[in-house]
């Protein structure tokens, strides 16, 4: 599988897919703005004032407004002081609306998008990494991210807007002060940089251990039985204890690397304001500084300085940010290898499925089948056996298209399954897995799930066909009766005969059974073999099946051996040649 290359800008390159949030983050970088310049305003009115009391009648308030009282001037900052205020703390509210809605929108769509291409995405990727590694992607990281977006990307703004409006106001006063109060400035800017450069993998690093982490919590939880059974409970502890020591490591390293930086930033701070105090002090001193003036600029460095400490923390989400972008972009670009058709087939599908020449296998690993030729016409019941692990699933697996044959094709009414779309080809196809899912809702909702629209009759129909509906009505709620997320409270039987009634509801061309009967007792296997009889009337039946007698009755049965087709006939017709049929209807039947 080739994977794209990561992007080295992930965060722009993420941006770039949500272009249509560009509305909102001029919107948001406006509030910011305003919000920056109003928070500013205040100081420089404090300056004002000390110059009101110092210079009285020359002050520059006086001489700009016309008046001469001391307390009018004072009484006409406080006003404006108000005006000022009541502007910055609207701005702060909606700037901060804005951006918690850009982020929560952007988000919100990553997820969704992340969410539908991994579902788009073969079976093989899925079975080829634990489903906690995705989940930890599709929710851990895009909520870095949304972190990132929600206090980070606002912050660095802000940062940015404040250095730019104190240094308008220091280079307007002083160009010496301008240069001494802005000394930090490059040290800071250098330090991220060296830092930004350390943190990089060492981020990285947290985002798998994560991963780790919560692919085998979520196996854990998934076979919380099969811990239990073997009193595993200790072992498993240590082990997640261990991922989870990871992790904590992973966090502790970057951590560490990131807090060095504030000691770094607090240092420059101090040069800083030490030369404005210092410095313009002496100035003023000397006459070359207002008072008002130099009471402003001791201000403005603490304004323009302490800020500053705000950049490790910033730095930190966006590190986490870019680390999380990375892992979501390359989930994004991870390439779809079995990709829909774009050929309709003509309805009413007849359901004829027909092998040629399949050869398959699994990732880079050696050939499960060899060569698959076999011919189904529609309306036929075909059985497959054979023993275990000789490629019956797989089969299935190329007939549902889950993967594609690396030699020859799986034809469908004889058309290539690659040409078709999804829904003639899936919506076609009727199956019941070897392990059954139950979603959670309802009874009649998981019958209906694969047609939402049907009529309460209708499930009720099918139900019956899959000798269901009694052990259905025998339930205090019937069909209304709620089931757990992986359907706890019904027998592997019952799991898999709501799993026939959700197939049969779709009224498909060609019924898929891979050991649907498995779990059923003898009197049930019956009862589902004669409704399946009357269901595969009219239509294609590809049946896998370990017990040979729920097979016998099939058209043809098509035996396989180490992914060969070694035999194929009716029950009759295998049992008169002698071979493997013969001999494992033996092994099952005692008989001959
Ligand atoms: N996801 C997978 N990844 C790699 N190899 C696989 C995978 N699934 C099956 N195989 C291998 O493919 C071969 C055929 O397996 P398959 O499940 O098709 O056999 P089967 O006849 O259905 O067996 P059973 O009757 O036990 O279900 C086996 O050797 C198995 O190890």
């Amino acid at each position: 599988m080739t994977r794209t290359a990561t992007p080295d800008q992930p965060l722009r390159a993420l941006w770039s897919r949500h272009r249509r949030y560009r509305g909102r983050l001029i919107a948001a970088v406006t509030m910011s703005t305003i919000n920056k310049v109003a928070d500013v305003i205040p100081e420089l009115l404090i300056g004002a004032a000390v110059d009101v009391v110092v210079r009285g009648d020359d002050s520059f308030v006086g001489s700009l407004l016309g008046i001469e009282s001391r307390y009018s001037q004072l009484g006409w900052l406080a006003a404006f002081n108000f005006v000022v205020w009541v502007i910055e703390s609207a701005s702060q509210y909606v700037a901060d609306v804005l951006w918690r809605g850009l982020s929560q929108g952007v988000e919100h769509d990553l997820r969704v998008e992340a969410y539908d291409h991994a579902q788009h995405l073969d079976m093989g990727w899925h079975e080829g990494r634990a489903s906690g590694t995705t989940l930890a992607t599709l929710n851990d990281d895009v909520n870095q991210l949304e972190r990132f977006l929600d206090v980070g990307a606002a912050a660095i703004l802000q940062t940015a807007l404040n250095v730019l409006l104190v240094g308008a106001v220091f280079a307007a006063a002083s160009w010496q002060l301008f240069l001494l109060a802005f000394l930090p400035i490059p040290v800071v800017i250098a330090g991220s940089l060296f830092f930004q450069r350390r943190l990089e993998p060492l981020y990285a690093r947290v985002r798998e251990t994560v991963a780790d982490l919560s692919g085998a919590l979520s196996a854990n939880l998934a076979g919380i039985s099969t811990i239990k059974a073997f009193t595993a409970e200790s072992r498993e502890r240590d082990r997640i204890a261990a991922l989870s020591t990871a992790y904590r490591q992973a966090n502790v390293d970057a951590i560490r690397q990131s807090a060095a930086f504030v000691p770094l930033v607090r240092m420059a701070i101090l040069a800083g304001f030490t030369c404005t105090l210092l410095f313009g002090g002496w100035a003023t001193l000397r006459g070359d500084l207002e008072i008002g003036l130099y009471s402003v600029l001791v201000f403005m460095t603490q304004r323009l300085l302490w800020p500053l400490t705000e950049v490790a923390t910033v730095l930190d989400l966006y590190q986490r940010g870019r680390a999380s972008a990375s892992r979501i972009l390359r989930l994004l670009d991870e390439p779809v290898t079995v990709p829909a058709g774009t050929e309709a087939l003509a309805r009413p599908v007849r359901g004829a499925v027909e092998l040629r020449g399949v050869v398959a296998g699994y990732g880079e690993g050696p050939a499960v089948l060899h060569g698959i030729d076999m011919v189904i016409p529609a309306g036929e019941t075909h059985a497959i056996v054979g023993s275990t692990g000789s490629g019956k699933s797989t089969l299935l697996r190329h007939v549902l298209r889950f993967d594609d044959p690396r030699d020859g094709a799986v034809l469908l009414d004889g058309r290539d399954v690659r040409e078709l779309d999804w829904d003639s080809l899936r919506g076609s196809l009727g199956y019941v897995a070897q392990d059954v899912y139950i979603f959670s809702g309802s009874i009649a909702d998981n019958i209906a799930y694969g047609r939402p629209d049907a009529s309460r009759a209708e499930i009720r129909e099918a139900a019956v066909a899959a000798a269901a509906a009694d052990f259905i009505d025998a339930l205090p709620e019937g069909f209304d009766s709620p089931l757990g997320e992986r359907g706890v409270n019904l027998s592997g039987g019952q799991r898999q005969r709501i799993a026939l009634a959700r197939a049969l509801l779709r009224d498909p061309a060609v019924l898929v059974l891979d050991e649907a009967t498995s779990a059923v007792d003898n009197e049930t296997e019956a009862a589902i073999q004669a409704s399946l009889r009357r269901a595969t009337i009219d239509r294609t039946a590809i049946v896998v099946a370990h017990r040979l007698s729920t097979v016998r009755h099939a058209h043809r049965i098509w035996v396989l051996e180490g992914g060969d087709v070694v035999e194929a006939g009716t029950h009759d017709e295998l049992l008169a040649v002698g071979g493997n049929y013969a001999g494992l209807w033996k092994v099952q039947t005692g008989e001959l």
